[in-house]
């Protein structure tokens, strides 16, 4: 379907993202963005990556998720057909895995401020095909689990930072996508806002997704499973709770 590979991984649980060798050179740019990254993904868990403005954390994300391809590396993501090359993938074959395979909350620029709330929910689920009826039945019964009963045909240009974030992610997980990519979701929010945010996210988790969050927040990374810190372009420290022996936050210390 998306140019399916066979990869085994022995021992454990298979990643739904593994990422291999990663490299990426910006045309014209003298330093990698992204310097031979390797990083697993295992279903279910919330990863913040964080790291110092210019680490190469927006461009992990991107190529990650299919938005960039890598200068070398691999990316394979496992769908519910099977494992898939991502970084195989032309640019159709990219665009179409992102429509059906994986949510997105950004931001900004996902979402048309002249479309109402609704209708920029229900058009994820069109572009996979779904006829307009059955697509805006759904998007309003995801709008109502996200708290924005009543908004639903309101602008997404008057809507708040936080309604509008709340439909992204309604957006995002309309599709039935598994695995969900934000970057910064909560970083033009005030706090109480950003944490009703994060609590969205991170029950999405506990429903089954698998999330990768790019972030400069401590808070938001202290709730995740797991922080990957960059550093030029390089992965130079991962934690989880498991590492800190419970289920307590992020390793002490880890975000200082
Ligand atoms: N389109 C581009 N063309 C050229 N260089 C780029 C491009 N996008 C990013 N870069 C460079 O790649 C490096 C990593 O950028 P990236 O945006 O991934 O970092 P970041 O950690 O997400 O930064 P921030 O926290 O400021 O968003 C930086 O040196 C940046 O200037």
């Amino acid at each position: 379907m998306w140019g399916a590979v066979s990869r085994c991984q022995p021992g454990g649980m298979t990643p739904i993202l593994a990422a291999r060798g990663l490299t990426m050179v910006y045309p014209g740019s003298a330093t990698p963005a992204l310097d031979g990254v390797d990083l697993d993904v295992l279903p279910g868990e919330s990863v913040a990556v964080m790291g110092a403005s210019g680490s190469g954390k927006t461009t992990l994300l991107h190529v990650l998720a299919g938005i960039l391809r890598p200068t070398s590396g691999a990316v394979t993501l496992t769908t519910a057909s099977g494992p898939v090359a991502v970084h195989e993938l032309d640019d159709a074959g990219r665009s179409r895995l992102r429509r059906e395979a994986l949510g997105f909350v950004f931001q900004q620029g996902l979402l048309l401020d002249e479309l109402s709330a609704l209708e920029n929910v229900a058009v994820a689920r069109m572009l996979t095909g779904v006829p307009r009826a059955q697509a805006e039945f759904e998007a309003a019964r995801w709008l109502e689990a996200l708290g924005l009963v009543g908004l639903e045909r309101r602008r997404l240009g008057a809507l708040s930072g936080g309604q509008a974030q709340r439909v992204a992610i309604a957006r995002a997980q309309i599709t039935g996508a598994r695995l969900l990519f934000a970057d910064e979701p909560t970083g033009a929010l005030d706090s109480r806002t950003g944490a009703e945010v994060l609590d969205l996210l991170l029950g999405a988790v506990a429903q089954g997704r698998t999330l990768v969050v790019v972030t400069h927040d401590g808070q938001v990374a202290a709730r995740c499973d797991r922080v990957v810190e960059l550093r030029d372009g390089r992965v130079v420290a991962d934690s989880s709770r498991a590492d800190a022996g419970g289920t307590g936050p992020a390793r002490q210390g880890f975000l200082s």
